[in-house]
């Protein structure tokens, strides 16, 4: 089963325009949402949950249409962290374990004290006294203990320390092992997405430049250190950019039509997101 399958998905604010994302993501999967600022990640994320009008498309969640009325049922099965978590001030997390236990028919309530433990987050402290990384925690928590199967999280990392990150990232792979269960995450943090992350998508300025398994994206690409002759050497369809240096140039080249004399560098998902992002830039 498809967890999420989005097709021509356009949303247009002054200036900016959500342009047509089309992907499918089948279930027990996590994809890793990247791109600049401004790029359209969250807009992407408010658009899968139906939180904001769009001009054009259409949104499966859980093979539910996500503007058909079913979708107030689906909503149950959907762990949703904002990139601010937004919670009444005065409420602590103790009274936000209430708060969803009537909100969510499958809440769990010792599953969520587990997860407070597991954070380290205080019970009884007022949400408005927490920190922006205990907010985090606090609704990544609850996120994860109401029964869902998908789980929308926008920057949910950012803000953590590296344990905690780390911890995170443990809790996030621990709930893809069902095979029913789904992650999307959006990070600027790349090397958190290489950790755990199966799919990878990029948004740039609007646009979906690439969505594609990680490993395959890995395998497929890596980068070279290359004088003028050799880059002249070069199949151009092969190159999918260049970086010219004081001593050379570095190209990221497809590993199937890289020469064998050549040498390949340790490739990173960074370097292989670094160099789309700086090739899309320049043919703009
Ligand atoms: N409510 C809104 N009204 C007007 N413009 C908006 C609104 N929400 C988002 N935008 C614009 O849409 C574009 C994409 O914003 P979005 O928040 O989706 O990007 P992002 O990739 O999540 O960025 P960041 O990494 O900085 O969080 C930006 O140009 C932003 O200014």
């Amino acid at each position: 089963m498809n967890a999420i399958e989005c097709r021509d998905l356009t949303k247009s604010y002054q200036g900016f325009t959500l342009d047509h994302i089309t992907f499918t993501l089948p279930a027990g999967c996590i994809l890793g949402l990247v791109g600049e600022n401004g790029a359209g990640k969250s807009t992407t994320l408010k658009l899968l949950m139906n939180a904001t009008s769009r001009e054009d498309g259409q949104v499966s969640l859980l093979g539910t249409d996500n503007q058909s009325p079913d979708f107030l049922q689906t909503k149950q099965d959907i762990g949703v962290v904002l990139d601010e978590a937004c919670l009444p001030e005065v409420i602590t997390p103790l009274e936000l374990g209430k708060l969803m236990s009537l909100t969510y028919t499958r809440w769990d309530q010792p599953l969520y004290e587990s997860y407070l433990t597991r954070f380290d987050i205080p019970r009884t402290k007022q949400f408005k006294d927490f920190s922006r990384g205990m907010k985090m925690k606090l609704a990544i928590a609850a996120a994860l203990s109401h029964g869902a199967k998908l789980l929308l999280l926008d920057e949910a990392t950012s803000g953590l320390d590296p344990m905690v990150r780390d911890e995170v990232l443990d809790v996030f792979n621990e709930f893809t092992r069902d095979e029913t269960h789904t992650v999307v995450l959006s990070s600027h943090i790349v090397s958190d997405l290489e950790k755990i992350c199966d799919y990878i998508a990029f948004l740039h300025k609007g646009k979906l430049i690439l969505f594609e398994e990680k490993d395959q994206l890995l395998e497929e690409y890596a980068i070279v250190k290359l004088s003028p002759a050799q880059l002249a050497e070069l199949d151009r369809s092969a190159v999918a950019g260049v970086k010219q240096g004081p001593y050379g140039a570095e190209a990221l080249v497809k590993r199937n039509q890289i020469p064998a004399a050549f040498v390949t560098e340790h490739t990173t998902l960074e370097d292989i997101i670094l160099f789309l992002a700086k090739t899309q830039t320049e043919m703009q």
